[in-house]
């Protein structure tokens, strides 16, 4: 492992206090056995050089953490954007529990009426709580997620806070004028990135991890820098599981319960659309 400095790291979205920075360029996230299991076989997979290197587990202070790249050591000055990919953001097991043992969750009624107080059903506001799978549904269709298969969830530009503000992204045009201006409608960043996704949709249509396997609430972080330097990371693993042996997904096709369909390819599919749109928008 080489040692990289300076040592910086910044959280865009997801769980707080999950991480902790580590030393020589190393980042650790709260242990979590099924995305250990990931982090392993990706590491001996063609996807590899899409995936922040991953170092094994270490524990600090009785919490097991697994250890793995800094992504944002590569980068002086990063703008980062994390955007989840897939038509679905929920494993279908989740719903099988909501159905077998209901758990009416009151931070998520919270979280929805934050947005739109019309939104929790009758029944839902009377018992101020919506199930996670409702409410993980609910923000799929309320964003670009459905729709498109992927949506963005933050992003931060250097020296400014994070943009945390597209739960109601939705519409292509809404999607493109958020990514322009992530990357402050500069040609060339957005050529990068437009490269390196067609390189992993290549890497990924070749990938043995990636055919057998379901791949939901996984993240695609995007950093850049003003020189014009690009890259794309696939990340968050814990929900990814192994498909049963002899079953196959083409992750394109729609999901109906059962066919255990994540859209991974359909959202990218559509990402790399609107990249290209937005790079012949700027020849003009
Ligand atoms: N290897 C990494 N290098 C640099 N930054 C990272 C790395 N992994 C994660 N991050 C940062 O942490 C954020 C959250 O990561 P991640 O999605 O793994 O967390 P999570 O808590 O599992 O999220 P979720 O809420 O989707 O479950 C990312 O948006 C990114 O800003
Ligand atoms: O973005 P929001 O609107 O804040 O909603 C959260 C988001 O969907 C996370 O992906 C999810 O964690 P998982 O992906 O791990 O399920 C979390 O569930 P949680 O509260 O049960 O952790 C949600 O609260």
């Amino acid at each position: 492992m080489t040692p990289k400095t300076p040592q910086q790291w910044q959280q865009v979205v997801g769980h707080e206090g999950s991480f902790q920075v580590g030393d020589h360029g190393t980042l650790l996230k709260k242990f979590c056995e099924g995305e250990q299991q990931c982090y392993v076989k990706l590491m001996a997979d063609h996807l590899r050089p899409f995936v922040p290197a991953y170092y094994g587990v270490v524990q600090k202070e009785n919490q097991d953490y697994n250890m793995m790249e800094n992504l944002l050591t590569n980068f002086s000055s990063p703008y980062i954007m994390d955007c989840k990919i897939g038509s679905r953001t929920y494993l279908e097991n989740e719903l099988q529990l909501a159905r077998e043992r209901p758990q009416p969750r009151h931070d998520m009624f919270e979280k929805m009426v934050a947005v739109d107080p019309g939104a929790p059903t009758a029944e839902e506001q009377a018992q101020k709580g919506v199930l996670k799978s409702r409410y993980m549904q609910w923000r799929e269709t309320l964003s670009s997620t459905t729709t498109l298969g992927f949506r963005i969830e933050g992003f931060k530009k250097p020296n400014e806070d994070c943009q945390t503000n597209f739960k109601k992204t939705k519409s292509k045009e809404q999607v493109m004028q958020a990514l322009s201006d992530f990357v402050e409608s500069k040609r060339q960043i957005v050529w990068g990135y437009l490269r390196q996704l067609k390189q992993l949709r290549q890497v990924l249509e070749t990938s043995d991890f990636f055919k057998t396997h379901e791949v939901v609430g996984s993240s695609l972080l995007f950093l850049h820098e003003s020189s014009g330097k690009t890259g794309v990371w696939m990340i968050d693993f814990a929900k990814t599981v192994a498909l049963p042996p002899h079953f196959s997904v083409d992750h394109r096709s729609p999901w109906v319960e059962g066919n255990r369909e994540d859209g991974y390819l359909w959202g990218l599919d559509n990402l790399i659309d609107i990249l290209n749109n937005m790079l012949h928008s700027y020849n003009t």
